[in-house]
Order: C-alpha cells, then sequence, then structure tokens
C-alpha cells in the first residue's frame, strides 16, 4: 500500500508500507550501519524513535535470532528496499512478518540518501508514516511539532530483578533500557550479574554489597531522569568500581553536576572512530546516541575525558578522579557493530579484582 513519511519541515517521501497498517509519529533518526538491523531494532534506546537504514538492502538474512531485548522497541523503520525474499541459514521469517507481528509499521521504495543528507543539514526532526492520501498537511506538522518523546526509561527496564550465575566477580547492573549483550558481556566473563529494574534504589544495590556496578544504555533525554540521577549520585559516593555506558555515562556525569546537550543528528552506526587519550590509539566503535555530555560544563577535578570522537571532538568517555570509575558514550558490547572495545569489560573486572584504578 502506497504510503508516506512527513518530516516536520514539511518534506514529504513517498514509498510502500511495510510491517504493521498503522500510522506512527516519532523522532527520525539514520543508523549508518550495514548489518545487524535485528539488532538495531530490538535496542531499548531506539524507543520513540523511527529509524532510517542508510544501507540501501534491509532484510535479506531474514529474521535471525540476534536480538538484543525480547522486543521491537524502534518506532518504525524506514529503509530504501526491503528485501521479500531472505536468505540465511538461520533464517527464520521475514523481516517484514516480524513487523507487522510486533505492531510496527514502516516504509520502503523511498530514497534514505537524500533523507539522511537532509538530517544531517537540518538535524532530527520528527516524521509520520501514513498511508492517508488525503493527509492535511497543517495537521500532520501541527502533530509534529508537539510530538515529544516521554521518559521511557521504565517501560524499557526489566520489571524484576534477575541474575545470570557466575563464579566470578559480583556484579550488579542497573538496566535503564539495557542491551541484552552487555550482562551476557560479563556474564560471559565469568561475573554473577544481577540485573535491577531502573526504578532499584542506591540503597538496595548497596545493600547487597556487588564487587562491582554497570550502569547500562537507555533511550530518551538524559537530563529528564532526575530521580535515576539522584542514586547513581549514591552509588557514585560508594567506593565500588563503577563501569557505565552511553546512557549510564550520561547520568554519571549529570550527577556529577556536568551538563548533557542535544547533537544536531546524533552518532548511529558501526564505524565511528573513537581516541583513547590514555596512549592516543584510535578505535572504531558501535554507537547509538543523540544527546552528549559537554565534558567542559563539569568542575575541574572531579573527572578527566578519556575518550574523544575523532570525526567532531565531542566526549566519548571519563575516568572520575580517586574514584574506581569510568564511563563511556559508545557500546563496547556491540551488537551490531565492531568488538573494538570488548576489552573494557576486561578492564573494569581487572578494575574490580585489583580494585588498583584510582
Ligand atoms: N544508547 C544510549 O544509551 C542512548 C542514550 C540517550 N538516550 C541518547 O540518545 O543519547
Amino acid at each position: 500500500m502506497k504510503a508516506f513519511l512527513i518530516l516536520e519541515d514539511g518534506t514529504v517521501f513517498e514509498g510502500t508500507q511495510i510491517g504493521a497498517k498503522k500510522e506512527a509519529v516519532s523522532e527520525v533518526v539514520f543508523n549508518t550501519s550495514m548489518t545487524g538491523y535485528l539488532e538495531v531494532l530490538t535496542d531499548p534506546s531506539y524507543a520513540g524513535q523511527m529509524v532510517v537504514l542508510t544501507y540501501p538492502l534491509i532484510g535479506n538474512y531474514g529474521v535471525t535470532p540476534d536480538r538484543e531485548s525480547a522486543h521491537i522497541w524502534a518506532g518504525g523503520l524506514i529503509v530504501r528496499e526491503m528485501e521479500d525474499m531472505p536468505s540465511n541459514f538461520r533464517c527464520e521469517g521475514k523481516l517484514d512478518d516480524l513487523l507487522a507481528e510486533e505492531g510496527i509499521t514502516g516504509i520502503t521504495g523511498i530514497d534514505t540518501r537524500a533523507l539522511t543528507r537532509l538530517l544531517r543539514k537540518k538535524g532530527t526532526m520528527n516524521g509520520m508514516i501514513t498511508t492517508d492520501v488525503d493527509y492535511c498537511m497543517s495537521d500532520v506538522i501541527m502533530k509534529l511539532h508537539t510530538y515529544k518523546m516521554g521518559n521511557v526509561v521504565r517501560e524499557t527496564s526489566c520489571k524484576e530483578s534477575y541474575v545470570l550465575k557466575g563464579d566470578g566477580p559480583r556484579i550488579a547492573l542497573l538496566d535503564l533500557g539495557a542491551k541484552a549483550n552487555i550482562a551476557a558481556s560479563l556474564n560471559r566473563r565469568g561475573c554473577e550479574v544481577t540485573v535491577y529494574p531502573a526504578d532499584t534504589s542506591a540503597e538496595t544495590i548497596l545493600r547487597a554489597n556487588p564487587d562491582g556496578i554497570m550502569l547500562s544504555n537507555g533511550p530518551g533525554d538524559p537530563s529528564t531522569c532526575m530521580e535515576i540521577i539522584s542514586q547513581v549520585r549514591r552509588l557514585y559516593e560508594s567506593d565500588i568500581p563503577i563501569f557505565a555506558i552511553c546512557l549510564g555515562h550520561q547520568l554519571m556525569a549529570l550527577a556529577n553536576g556536568a551538563k548533557t546537550y542535544k547533537l544536531t543528528y546524533g552518532h548511529r552506526g558501526g564505524n565511528h572512530p573513537v581516541k583513547d587519550l590514555t596512549d592516543g590509539k584510535v578505535y572504531i566503535s558501535s554507537q547509538n546516541h543523540g544527546y552528549a555530555v559537554d565534558a567542559g560544563s563539569m568542575e575541574a577535578g572531579i573527572a578527566e575525558e578519556l575518550f574523544v570522537n575523532v570525526n567532531d571532538g565531542t566526549n566519548e568517555g571519563l575516568r572520575y578522579k580517586n574514584k574506581k570509575i569510568m564511563t563511556v558514550q559508545f557500546h563496547p558490547e556491540a551488537n551490531p557493530g565492531p568488538q573494538d572495545t570488548a576489552w573494557l569489560f576486561d578492564k573494569f573486572i581487572e578494575m574490580v579484582k585489583e580494585d588498583s584504578y584510582a
């Protein structure tokens, strides 16, 4: 069925509807990964966002077990060409069918390169996917201007705590909308991981006396997570080693008086170069974020920059002084994307075991 993608600035792309037969409104963001559409769609950090995949052929290996959570969290999928005859030895079905089953709509057959260039130039915009050929432009624009993503962290987080058994260090993972491979990366290295819902108090976590604490990725604007920020502050004040990824990195910075801001079009893809300022090495990282920490807004002496983005110089990581705390904006757990920075999990476990990173 004919469908339209209408953007906040009035631009209209015409294509064909895929997935669920319904209308959707959300923020439109682009991801440049060449593979990994299932990991992208099931990454809870995409809640409230429609994803444009810049790679022109999507769905070619079908639906495989590569999920980062139990559901698709993205609010819609925008592609150049949706493959209708997938082929892969692990293929369990068609991506189009999975979208429909999960109630997620999308659009295919549009010029995703032109759309991406527009989003790069004008910045992230809200958009609507509709099949209504008689849509009223002023009504749509009004809807798009007033759409605001709510605080979706609690929605994406687990509802009850659970444990992944292991013989190694005991790690408490605060699930802010965590990708599955964060807990798995720790568990694979022998850690016993207790995963806590996002609204767990710092007291509850500290009472369990974990050897280390991990703060996960998650959706939305970090500065709206006021209650979680105050709990993160209490975790900061404990002497327990902490490792934080993406939203976790942003919340730890906010808990220490820093400011976050919205990037023009964000970093989403599998080829973002980050420089380790301790030795000058550059790693290619997996990324998915729309906000960044303004490292300069933090009072001197609290933390030092650990990583910067080579493309635009934005902050990609912090190390807190006199604390065993390191936080990164990118995704060492990959999925999708390169595993070049997976060593950070080993480094965290070393910090936890040796208690010597201060
Ligand atoms: N992947 C994440 O944790 C994203 C963090 C935050 N929601 C952002 O967009 O910047």
